[in-house]
C-alpha cells in the first residue's frame, strides 16, 4: 500500500490516491467523513476551520460500497478557495503579481525560507501553500480507508491528547478500547483524563489571549495487532522505525516514543523489559507492556503505545518572531491575521490516521492481499497458528 496527496492549502482542492487496498473490501464514505470532521475539531483551532467543512468525494476505486482493487482517489474541496481565486487561480500575468500578494517575508518555524532556497521560489507562497498542514486532511482520508481495513481485521486504533503546554493527562488504568475512543471523542481537547481537560482548556485560552501558541504530546493506542508484524531482517522493514518516520512526517512533529519511551534512559533493565508468559487462552504474552508493543522491529502482540511530540505553532499572533525579507534583506517581525493557537487535539487525529496507514501497509505486505476475504482468512489462520506455537 502507498498513497500520494496533491493540492495547496488555498487551492481548489486536495486529492489523495491510495494504491494497494485489497479488492472487495466493504467501505462506507461516511466513515471517512467522520474522520475528517474529527480532524477539524478540537479546542484551540483558528478561524479557517469555520470556513471549511471537509467532506470527501470518492472519484475512483470504489463502487457500490466495495473497493475494486484499483487505485482509490479521494477529493476534498477547499471552501476557502473562493476567497483566494485572484491569488491561487490561474493567472500568468506578471503585472498581477501585486494581486497575487507575493510572499517575500519567510516565517520562522515554517518551510518558507528553506523551500525557497531549495526550489528557487522568490514568491514563498509557492512553498507555504503546499507545506501547510492543510495537507493533513488528505492524509486523514487515506488513514480512514486504512482504519476501515484494520477494523474489519479486528484491529482498533485510537488517538488522543496526552499533554498540552506542560499539563499532562494521568494514565487511567483498565480503560477499554471503546472507552478510549468515546472519552477522546467527547472531550473538547480530545483527552482521556477529565481533570487534565479543564487545565488544558485554561492553558489554551491563556496562550490565545497572549497571542502565543502551545505544543504537546499525542498518543496512539492500538489493540488487536497480532505478534510478528514487521520484521527484524532489514532496517526498512522494522515496523517501529516506519511508524517513527510516519509520525515525524506530520507537520510540526519533532519526536516519537514507544511505551515508556525516553524514560527508559533513567531506569535499570529489570524495570524496562517485558517478561514472557504463556497460558492456554492467550498463548504467549507479556506480563507488562513497557516497550509499547514492539521488540525487534516487530509487534509483540501487546497493545501498541506510540507518542509523538508536536512543537508549538510557529505563527504567533501578538508575539511575532524576527525574520528577514528576502528582497530587501531588512529585518521584520512576522505578523499574521489568523493562525491556530493550539492544534495538538487535531494533530492527535492526524497521528491516529498516519499510524493506521502504516499498520495496514505492513499487514498487506505480510499476508495475501489481492482480495479482502483472502487477507481476512490468512490473518485468522496466522492468529491461530501463533496461539498454538
Ligand atoms: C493540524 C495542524 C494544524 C496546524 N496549524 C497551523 C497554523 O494555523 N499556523 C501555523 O503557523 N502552523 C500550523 N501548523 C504547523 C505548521 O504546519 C508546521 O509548523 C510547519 O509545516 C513546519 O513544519 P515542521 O515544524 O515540521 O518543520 C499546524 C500543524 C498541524 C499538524
Ligand atoms: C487549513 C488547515 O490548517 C492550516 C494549517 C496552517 C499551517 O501553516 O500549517 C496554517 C493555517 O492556515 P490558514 O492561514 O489558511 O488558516 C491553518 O488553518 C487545516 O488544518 O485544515
Amino acid at each position: 500500500m502507498r498513497y500520494l496527496t496533491a493540492g495547496e492549502s488555498h487551492g481548489k482542492q486536495l486529492t489523495t490516491i491510495i494504491e494497494g487496498i485489497p479488492a472487495r473490501m466493504p467501505i462506507v464514505q461516511d466513515d471517512i467523513n467522520q474522520s475528517l470532521l474529527r480532524r477539524q475539531g478540537g479546542y484551540g483551532r483558528g478561524k479557517r476551520q469555520q470556513i471549511e467543512k471537509d467532506l470527501v468525494e470518492i472519484t475512483g476505486g470504489i463502487r457500490h460500497g466495495y473497493t475494486l482493487g484499483s487505485p482509490i482517489s479521494l477529493v476534498i474541496n477547499n471552501d476557502d478557495f473562493k476567497h483566494w481565486t485572484d491569488i491561487m487561480g490561474e493567472d500568468p500575468l506578471e503585472e498581477n503579481a501585486k494581486i497575487r500578494r507575493v510572499v517575500s517575508n519567510p516565517r520562522p518555524g515554517h518551510a518558507d525560507l528553506n523551500g525557497a532556497l531549495k526550489y528557487g521560489h522568490r514568491d514563498m507562497r509557492n512553498v507555504l501553500e503546499r507545506s501547510s498542514a492543510r495537507e493533513t486532511a488528505a492524509r486523514v482520508a487515506a488513514g480512514a480507508v486504512a482504519k476501515t481495513l484494520l477494523k474489519q481485521l479486528g484491529i482498533e486504533v485510537a488517538g488522543y491528547v496526552k499533554e498540552i503546554g506542560g499539563i499532562r493527562a494521568q494514565e487511567i488504568e483498565g480503560l477499554t478500547m471503546d472507552e478510549r475512543i468515546s472519552r477522546s471523542q467527547n472531550s473538547p481537547v480530545m483527552v482521556l483524563d477529565k481533570d487534565a481537560e479543564q487545565q488544558m482548556i485554561q492553558e489554551i485560552d491563556k496562550a490565545k489571549n497572549e497571542g502565543d501558541t502551545l505544543g504537546g504530546v499525542c498518543e496512539v493506542y492500538v489493540e488487536g495487532m497480532p505478534a510478528g508484524v514487521g520484521s527484524y531482517v532489514h532496517y526498512d522493514r522494522k515496523l517501529d522505525a516506519r511508524l517513527a518516520s510516519a509520525v515525524v512526517s506530520i507537520n510540526a512533529f519533532k519526536g516519537v516514543e514507544f511505551g515508556i519511551g525516553f524514560d527508559a534512559a533513567k531506569m535499570p533493565g529489570s524495570d524496562v523489559h517485558d517478561e514472557i508468559a504463556w497460558n492456554e487462552s492467550k498463548g504467549y504474552h507479556r506480563t507488562s507492556n513497557r516497550l509499547g508493543g514492539f521488540e525487534g522491529g516487530m509487534t509483540s502482540g501487546m497493545p501498541l503505545v506510540i507518542r509523538g511530540v508536536m512543537k508549538p505553532i510557529p505563527t504567533l499572533m501578538k508575539r511575532p518572531l524576527q525574520s528577514v525579507n528576502i528582497e530587501t534583506k531588512e529585518a521584520f517581525k512576522a505578523t499574521v491575521e489568523r493562525s491556530d493557537p493550539c492544534a495538538v487535539p487535531a494533530a492527535s487525529v492526524v497521528m491516529e490516521h498516519v499510524v493506521a496507514f502504516e499498520l495496514a501497509k505492513a499487514i498487506t505486505e505480510q499476508f495475501p492481499s489481492d482480495q479482502f476475504s483472502n487477507l481476512k482468512k490468512a490473518i485468522d489462520e496466522y492468529r491461530e497458528e501463533i496461539r498454538c506455537f
